[in-house]
């Protein structure tokens, strides 16, 4: 018998079965991503959402923490058409409900037909649609978290060091942690800032490069960063990942808008516009940049054009709407760490190859 419920902005309630108990609300996603459950659940670029796994199994090699991206899981619920019991334990050990053995296949043909969605989940013993529908009801559309940032930027600075052969200036929008060490890798000590960093902070600083991180939600409401990205506009090379590429877009003038259902996965190709090149990336992201404003976009996703990198001579600049730091996810695109700190001019120790 059901013990779970999920209940859909287009009105359906999907009966599953409760793996960790709880009541929760968010936007329903999908991710096609057959490996990297432990670095995904603990991006927080999803915050506020509710992911769902088109994989079938989800924790067929464990849970271990050496894997993860942050502190805590991110995801307000986490689907599956089936969970092991080791991924169930994790998430009810971090009080965020899952569900499985509902029919996922259904779900995330739902989310591609009709877009992302607002979903409500009760799952345990009292679980009840009424209680799903009620959650339902309570939640807000992604654009509606305008205090996001607040929720996953460190609250304090910190640095990790690599060798201190460059400083960059890491500004914290909800960073996954392997930005800051693929970096570090390479020789520079990251100073991670939070979202909202005075310019001084960072004039201070006196950084090689200004990074703007992964994050959550609908880029219009990083207006903070936004601003101090605008402060440095031609006196930082400036870089950026994913949520970073949509705000250093927005900051030369771009514009961004929501996707459909976004894309999540481990295997979008991107066409590298001068090389020809395609290469495989992993990405997670339902907003993209419409309008590259004083840019250049320099790298297309082959299914559907969206704007997969920026870049500009003029004013040093480098982004990435995909995750080249590849946790999870093929290798293929690590380079682009290089590509930032080569923006310095400087000679750099080269990085070994895996
Ligand atoms: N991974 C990210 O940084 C996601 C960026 C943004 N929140 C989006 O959904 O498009």
């Amino acid at each position: 018998m059901a013990d779970a419920y999920v209940a859909l902005e287009d009105g359906r309630v999907f009966e599953a079965r409760s793996r960790s108990p709880g009541r929760t609300r968010g936007e329903l996603v999908f991710t096609t991503a057959y490996t990297g459950y432990e670095e995904s659940l603990t991006d927080p670029s999803y915050e506020e959402q509710v992911l769902t796994f088109s994989y079938p199994l989800i924790g067929n090699y464990g849970v271990r923490d050496e894997r993860f991206e942050s502190d805590r899981v991110h995801p307000r619920a986490a689907v599956a058409r089936e969970f092991t019991d080791d991924v169930a334990e994790w998430l009810a050990g971090e009080d965020v409900p899952a569900v499985d053995h509902l029919d996922t296949r259904e779900l995330v043909t739902s989310v591609r037909e009709e877009g992302a969605m607002k979903c409500g989940i009760a799952a345990g013993q009292d679980a009840t649609p009424e209680a799903a529908r009620e959650e339902l009801a309570e939640c807000k559309g992604m654009s509606e978290h305008t205090d996001i940032g607040a929720q996953v930027s460190t609250p304090e600075p910190y640095t990790v060091t690599g060798g201190g052969e460059y400083d960059v200036a890491l500004v914290d929008c909800g960073a996954k942690g392997s930005i800051a060490s693929s970096l570090a890798e390479r020789g520079a000590d990251v100073h991670v800032l939070p979202y909202d960093a005075d310019p001084a902070t960072v004039a201070d600083l006196d950084p090689d490069v200004l990074f703007v991180s992964n994050g959550p939600g609908d880029p219009a409401n990083f207006g903070e960063t936004q601003s101090l990205v605008e402060e440095f506009v031609g006196e930082l090379p400036l870089a950026g990942i994913c949520l970073g590429q949509q705000i250093v877009a927005r900051a030369f003038g771009g514009e961004t808008e929501k996707m459909a259902f976004g894309h999540r996965g481990v295997n979008q190709p991107v066409r590298d516009l001068e090389s020809g090149t395609v290469v495989m990336t992993t990405q997670n992201h339902g907003y993209s940049v419409a309008d590259p404003g004083r840019l250049d976009v320099t790298q297309v996703n082959v299914n559907d054009d969206t704007a997969e990198g920026l870049a500009s001579e003029e004013y040093d600049v480098v982004t990435r709407q995909y995750h080249p730091e590849a946790n999870p996810g093929p290798h293929d695109s690590l380079g682009f760490f290089d590509e930032v700190l080569d923006l310095t001019g400087r000679s750099r120790t080269p990085v070994a190859a895996d």
